[in-house]
C-alpha cells in the first residue's frame, strides 16, 4: 500500500502546473528572459517561475517540510530585478488557484534554500532540470523527489518535450513520470490521467546495449563513455539528450545504460539532478550506483559528495559497466 499517497497527489500536481509555466514561457522567451548565473550556467523567468510554483504548492499542503531546491531569488531583488521579476510574477499567477504578490513569490523561491542532511523529511527540486535543452526547444525535465531520513522515498518528473512513445518520435508528446518506493514506476500522458507501469529494458548482454548520455560534453565526458563502450564491446550509437529524461528513457527501456563520467575532478553533482530519476531506476527494475559502484549519499546536504559521477543500468548489466568504469579511469 502507499504510504506517501498524499505527497504523491500533491507532486503530481505541482510537477504539472509548472510543466504548464514552461511550455508557456517557450512560446515567448526573450532574450532579457535568460540570466547567466555565477556558474556560468543559463536560468531563465520558467526556472524561477517553475520554482515559485512548486514551492507554493508544497508549501500548501506540508507547511513544515523543507526544500532542497535550485534557484534562488538573489537577482531578482532590487531595481535591477525589476522587469524580471514582474515577467515571473503574472507566470507564476496565471497557473496558480490564488495569486501571491512580489514578496511573497521570492519567500516561495527562497524557501528552497534548506541544506539537507541525514535527518527527517525533505523535499528536492529542479524547477527545469536541462536549462540549455529547454532554451533549445529540447530535452528537460520538471523534477521533485521526497526524501526521508536520507532516503529517496517518491520521484515526480514532468518532460514535456519528451514523445510518449520512443517508437513514434514524431508523435505526441509530454509525459509524467511517477516513483514510490516499494510501489513501482509509472509514466502518464500529459493528456490522460491513465497510468501504465514501466520498467528497464531486458538485455542482458552488455554487447547489445546502448547509452543515453549528456547532449553537453562539459557535464558527461563523451571520450571517456566512447572508450568504455569500446572496453564492453557495445556498438550500438548513444542516445544523446538533456536532463534527468536519461533516467525515463532508460527507466522505460528505450536505452540500457546511463551514464555520467566525470569531466572536472572537484565538481559535486547536485542532489535535485538525480533524486528523482534514481528513485525511477529503481522502480523500474534498474540499479543505479556512482562509477566505482557505491550506493549514492543522500545524506550529506545539498550535493552528492561521497560519490563520483553516475551509472544507471537495468541492472542486468551493472557489475559489467562499473568493472569497465573501474578499468578505464584506473588504467
Ligand atoms: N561540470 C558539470 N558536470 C556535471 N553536471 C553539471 C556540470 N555543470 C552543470 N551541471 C549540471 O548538469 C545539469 C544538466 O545536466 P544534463 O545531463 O541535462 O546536461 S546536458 O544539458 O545534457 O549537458 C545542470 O542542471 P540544470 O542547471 O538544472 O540544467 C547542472 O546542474
Ligand atoms: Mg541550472
Ligand atoms: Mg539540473
Ligand atoms: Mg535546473
Amino acid at each position: 500500500m502507499s504510504v506517501f499517497a498524499a505527497e504523491r497527489t500533491v507532486a503530481i500536481n505541482a510537477v504539472l502546473r509548472a510543466s504548464e509555466v514552461c511550455q508557456k514561457v517557450f512560446k515567448q522567451l526573450v532574450s532579457t528572459e535568460t540570466i547567466t548565473k555565477k556558474d556560468k550556467t543559463p536560468v531563465t523567468i520558467a526556472d524561477f517561475s517553475a520554482q515559485a510554483v512548486v514551492n507554493t504548492i508544497l508549501y500548501k499542503s506540508f507547511p513544515n517540510d523543507p526544500i532542497v531546491g535550485e534557484e534562488d531569488s538573489g537577482d531578482l531583488r532590487g531595481d535591477t530585478g525589476k522587469e524580471i521579476r514582474e515577467r515571473i510574477l503574472s507566470l507564476t499567477n496565471s497557473v496558480l488557484d490564488e495569486p501571491l504578490d512580489e514578496e511573497k513569490l521570492l519567500d516561495a523561491i527562497d524557501r528552497g534554500s534548506y541544506p539537507g542532511g541525514s535527518q527527517g523529511r525533505m523535499w528536492t527540486l529542479d524547477p527545469i532540470d536541462g536549462t540549455k535543452g529547454f532554451l533549445r526547444g529540447e530535452q528537460f525535465a520538471v523534477c521533485l523527489a521526497l526524501i526521508v531520513g536520507g532516503n529517496v522515498q517518491l520521484g515526480v518528473m514532468g518532460c514535456p518535450n519528451l514523445p510518449v512513445d520512443f517508437n513514434a518520435p514524431e508523435g505526441e508528446r509530454g509525459c509524467l513520470f511517477i516513483a514510490e518506493k516499494g510501489q513501482g514506476a509509472f509514466q502518464r500522458n500529459f493528456s490522460s490521467t491513465e497510468e501504465t507501469k514501466i520498467h528497464v529494458s531486458d538485455v542482458s548482454s552488455v554487447s547489445e546495449a546502448s547509452f543515453c548520455e549528456s547532449v553537453e560534453a562539459a557535464h558527461s565526458s563523451h571520450d571517456d563513455s566512447a572508450q568504455i563502450a569500446s572496453l564492453l564491446g557495445m556498438t550500438k550509437p548513444s542516445l544523446r539528450m538533456d536532463s534527468q529524461c536519461k533516467y525515463c528513457s532508460v527507466s522505460r527501456g528505450d536505452a540500457d545504460i546511463y551514464l555520467r563520467l566525470p569531466t572536472r575532478a572537484d565538481y559535486e553533482e547536485n542532489i535535485w539532478d538525480h533524486a528523482s530519476g534514481s528513485i525511477l531506476i529503481q522502480e523500474t527494475g534498474g540499479e543505479i550506483s556512482d562509477i566505482n559502484g557505491k550506493p549514492l549519499d543522500w545524506s550529506l546536504g545539498r550535493t552528492l559528495k561521497a560519490n563520483k559521477g553516475i551509472v544507471a543500468t537495468n541492472s542486468k548489466i551493472h557489475s559489467k559497466v562499473i568493472e569497465a568504469c573501474n578499468k578505464h579511469f584506473n588504467k
